[in-house]
């Protein structure tokens, strides 16, 4: 649109006129700024098909330096790829992260049943970035251990000018079951208990630890803390219960 105004404004004839002495100083400004931002064509993909799906979990521009610094940190102690192929052996592993749960899974009658072309990942549905649930996992498959780096948004609020309870269950629930279910295979949250120690405040960038504690049988045992990125700070203490299930127990069936 203000692409569209800026070029009316040089092919109409307005010689000697500038956009500052014909627009207001505020749309001017917008106006500016979108022309700043227009990027050449040939770096604009023509395809509107994609093959990989999205990564979430990738830095953007909403993230504060100490989201970006924590992860710096961890991705430097990841696994990497060399040119020639051979990766260098690292403890920990950044996992990727989508906006739906089974989209990219293909399957039988019943996996088409559970794909619904507009459900959306409750942690990765809000398209402003940075909005609410800025995260990225890292996973530790030796300790069986894994840390979320996450920064709250200002959509999360629930006490005045602090993080929704819920919203950090939410992260919890999310990060605990990602840590079961890279361990154990397909899980469902059976039980989770929450000590909510500190108030975090909105847009508080913290670390979510997250731990085997045990595996019995079907069941898999996660323990939680949520901290300040230093660590000096206790926020949330958590357990958690996992399940195995099959694909079966989603449509009702006890196999
Ligand atoms: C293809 C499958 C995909 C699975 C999808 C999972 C995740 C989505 C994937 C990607 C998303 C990415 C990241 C997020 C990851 C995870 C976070 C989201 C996970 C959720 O947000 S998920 C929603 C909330 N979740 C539910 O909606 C569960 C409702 N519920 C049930 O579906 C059943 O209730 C179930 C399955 C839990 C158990 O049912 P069941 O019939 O299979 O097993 P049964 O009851 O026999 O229990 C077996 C043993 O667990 C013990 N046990 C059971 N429940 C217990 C409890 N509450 N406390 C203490 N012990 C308990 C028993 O005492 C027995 O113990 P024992 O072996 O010693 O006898």
């Amino acid at each position: 649109m203000l692409g569209h105004i800026a070029r009316r404004l040089g092919s109409n004839g307005l010689k000697g006129i500038s956009p500052q002495q014909l627009l207001p100083k505020e749309t001017h400004r917008h106006l500016q700024s979108s022309l700043d931002t227009i990027r050449p064509i040939s770096t604009v993909s023509l395809w509107p098909f994609s093959s990989q799906p999205r990564d979430f979990s990738q830095p953007n521009s909403s993230w504060s330096p100490e989201m970006q610094k924590v992860y710096d940190h961890y991705y430097a102690l990841c696994d990497t790829d060399t040119e020639n192929g051979e990766g260098k052996k690292r403890p920990w592993r950044k996992l990727p992260s989508y906006n739906r749960s089974i989209k990219y899974a293909t399957g039988g009658i019943h996996l088409s049943k559970l794909i619904q072309a507009k459900a959306r990942l409750f942690t990765r549905n809000v398209k402003e970035q940075g909005a609410t649930f800025e995260y990225v996992v890292f996973v530790n498959k030796e300790e069986k251990r894994c840390v979320c780096v996450f920064q709250a948004g200002r959509l999360l609020e629930g006490a005045p000018g602090h993080v929704h309870g819920g919203a950090i269950a939410t992260m919890i629930d999310t990060v605990t079951g990602t840590l079961a279910g890279f361990l154990s295979g397909p899980i469902m949250t059976a039980n989770l208990n929450i000590d909510y120690r500190s108030p975090m405040p909105l847009d508080s960038v913290v670390l979510i630890h997250s731990a085997l504690d045990r595996i019995e049988r079907r069941k898999t045992y996660i323990t939680s803390k949520v901290t300040s990125t230093d660590e000096s700070k206790l926020y949330t203490e958590a357990t958690a219960l996992f399940v195995s299930i099959s694909v079966g127990h989603l449509f009702g069936s006890r196999n």
